[in-house]
């Protein structure tokens, strides 16, 4: 009878969630302590453990598919099984899955110990990308140098790995196929719960180019004036080496030459953070106290405790920052190689993000225990840094003295978080295009870097400094890429985090499209709201268990992925922007690059 076999299927659920929870435990300790100390032993410690845990997995794996779970009555039992039924990687044959796991890790240590030699200084080789070659390239402002950067990075990191990409294609593939999907890019896929998924992407990107378009105008024109035509041209892409990031992935850095109206305020508290003497404790501090104000989790002891917040001068780690959870409802950890500037403080909020979302679904099951799609994860700490960023937050916090909102103060914050938000989109929508292209096979091994460089060109309308070819492998010098980490997230995380923004505004009492006497949504700042906070949590509480669709309905009221938070937020910029190309009779776009890719 239906009863007993419920009592039976929650019975092996509860076996699994249990055993599962304990190898997760395992592997992220070993995981933590690799990339905490790159080295060797480190490294083999954790492919053995990784390949143990590997082992339950298959079983746990078998014991699923012969279980008749797919009549059972109870669609969360269904849905717990559904999950456990794709269980990933761990389902490779054992030399298959060790071979991958060391091709990863390889990739991802060449990243992150690569050093340069410094500009016009071969003594010195000892260059980082955090902190020294990140500073630099957001700092300098010859254009030679930031090319010799540019170039330099790439040989350090893309090149060095471009040769085992294909192998790495592969086994993800083989995987893919495994777990009954088509390839890797399915698997992946999967998680958006969405059969049209990139088709509401697109969509999305359709809706949001103009914007992108008018931004890349004029930042181009500024590019133009500042370095001359000779470098920056009219109506072509944007030399990617200028924009202040080493992918172009946000171009806050050419805020300082580029600002609309100089002479007024320009939100960015980096000297005041250092005037104030901020560490990398009182930075994470102030994040916690944000979503303590909302009334959401504390960092529990554990955290401070075995977190990494700076860089350690003893050993080498991965400094990308990154956010874990060790699966045992205690122990919660954030490694990062933290520097005191304003971009550091919002990322500080972006890891805190994760760690509340595992604090407050730390009670469901394993399999549960995920974002409601991998973009909520990455949105959570980025809505806090949204209010925690505004000019009246900074004034409230004593970062800032002048909070004016007269209509260039406007302009000058808006510009300076479109630099960050705007310009990101197309950069994230690229990583993927190109990445999934190529788990399709529909982009081939010998033309991985010119068909980067043409999605590229498409999408963000940049260009390299100097001519590319196949020797070069320009994708592998971002860390995603060669960290086996999905990047869709975060375009997805960049649209929906001004959808929820937009709600817990509302909720907060703060914000109201019918009244203009409220404060206009990019002034909005959800601090110490309770009613937000408590609305937040409960749907953060959800983990997977619920499709994210129900999880968007509960916050925001939509079943879908709405970009007219983002457009509500930034509408003041947007109608300048415009206006200002068309005063400067801008051309809006880019013709094809010069530049060339030699197959
Ligand atoms: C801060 C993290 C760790 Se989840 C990150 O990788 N981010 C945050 C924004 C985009 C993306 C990147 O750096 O490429
Ligand atoms: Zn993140």
């Amino acid at each position: 009878p239906e009863q007993t076999r419920l009592k039976d299927a929650k019975k092996l659920l509860n076996k699994i969630n249990k055993e599962s929870g304990l190898w997760n435990n395992k592997v992220t300790i070993a995981s933590w302590n690799y990339a905490s100390n790159l080295t060797k032993e480190n490294l083999a410690t954790k492919v053995n453990v990784s390949l143990q845990s590997a082992d339950y997995v298959k079983k746990m794996w078998r014991q699923v598919a012969e279980y008749p779970w797919q009549n059972l009555s109870d669609p969360d039992l269904r849905r717990q099984f559904q999950k456990l039924s794709v269980p990933g990687l761990a389902v490779l044959p054992d030399a298959a899955y060790e071979e991958h796991q060391n091709i990863v890790s390889s990739m991802e240590n060449t990243y992150s110990t690569a050093k340069i030699c410094e500009y016009k200084n071969p003594n010195n080789c000892d260059l980082a990308l955090e902190p020294e070659i990140t500073e630099l390239l957001a700092n300098s402002q010859d254009p030679e140098q930031l090319k010799y950067l540019w170039v330099e990075w790439r040989k350090a990191s893309g090149e060095k790995v471009k040769s085992l990409y294909p192998r790495y294609v592969e086994l993800s593939n083989t995987a893919a196929q495994l777990n009954n999907l088509s390839n890797y890019a399915q698997y992946w896929l999967k998680d958006y719960e969405a059969d049209d998924f990139p088709e509401q992407v697109d969509a999305l990107w359709q809706q949001l180019k103009p914007l992108y378009l008018q931004l890349h105008a004029y930042v181009r024109r500024q590019l133009r004036e500042k370095y001359g035509p000779e470098i920056v041209s009219e109506d072509g892409p944007i030399p990617a080496h200028l924009l202040g990031n080493m992918w172009a992935q946000e171009w806050g850095s050419v805020s300082k030459i580029s600002v609309p109206f100089p002479g007024k305020q320009i939100p960015d508290v980096t000297a005041r953070m250092v005037e104030q003497g901020y560490n990398a404790t009182r930075i994470f501090r102030l994040a916690e106290e944000f979503f303590v104000s909302l009334n959401l989790t504390r960092m529990p002891d554990l955290f401070w405790k075995n977190s990494i917040l700076e860089k350690p001068n003893d050993r080498e780690i991965v400094c990308h920052a990154s956010a874990w959870d060790f699966y045992d409802g205690k122990d919660f950890r954030i490694k990062q190689c933290t520097r005191v500037t304003m971009d550091h403080l919002l990322t500080a909020h972006h890891e805190m993000g994760h760690i509340e979302y595992y604090l407050q679904y730390k009670d469901q099951p394993i399999v549960y225990r995920e974002g409601a799609n991998p973009g909520f994860h990455e949105a959570i700490g980025d809505v806090m840094a949204l209010s925690a960023s505004t000019p009246g937050h900074f004034k409230k916090i004593g970062l800032l003295d002048d909070d004016s909102v007269d209509t260039e103060a406007i302009i000058n914050n808006l510009y300076v978080k479109g630099l960050e938000k705007i310009a990101f989109l197309p950069f994230a929508y690229a990583m993927d295009r190109w990445r999934w292209s190529v788990f399709q096979g529909k982009i081939k091994s010998d033309e991985y870097n010119c068909r980067w460089w043409d999605i590229a060109e498409e999408y963000q309308g940049i260009e390299p400094p100097v001519d590319r070819s196949e020797e070069d492998f320009d994708p592998g010098a971002k860390y995603h890429i060669v960290a086996d980490v999905e990047y869709i997230r975060y375009y997805v995380s960049f649209v929906i985090q001004f959808q929820f923004h937009k709600a817990l505004c509302e909720r907060a009492g703060q914000y109201d499209p019918q009244n203009p006497k409220l404060k206009p949504l990019h002034q909005c700042d959800i601090y110490q709201s309770k009613d937000a906070g408590a609305l937040l949590g409960s749907m953060l509480q959800l983990g997977s268990s619920k499709p994210w669709q129900d999880a968007m309905e509960l916050i925001s009221g939509q079943r879908v992925m709405d970009a007219s938070g983002l457009l509500e937020y930034f509408n003041p910029l947007i109608e300048w922007l415009t206006a200002e190309n068309q005063k400067t009779n801008e051309y809006i776009g880019w013709k094809p690059t010069t530049k060339r890719c030699v197959k």
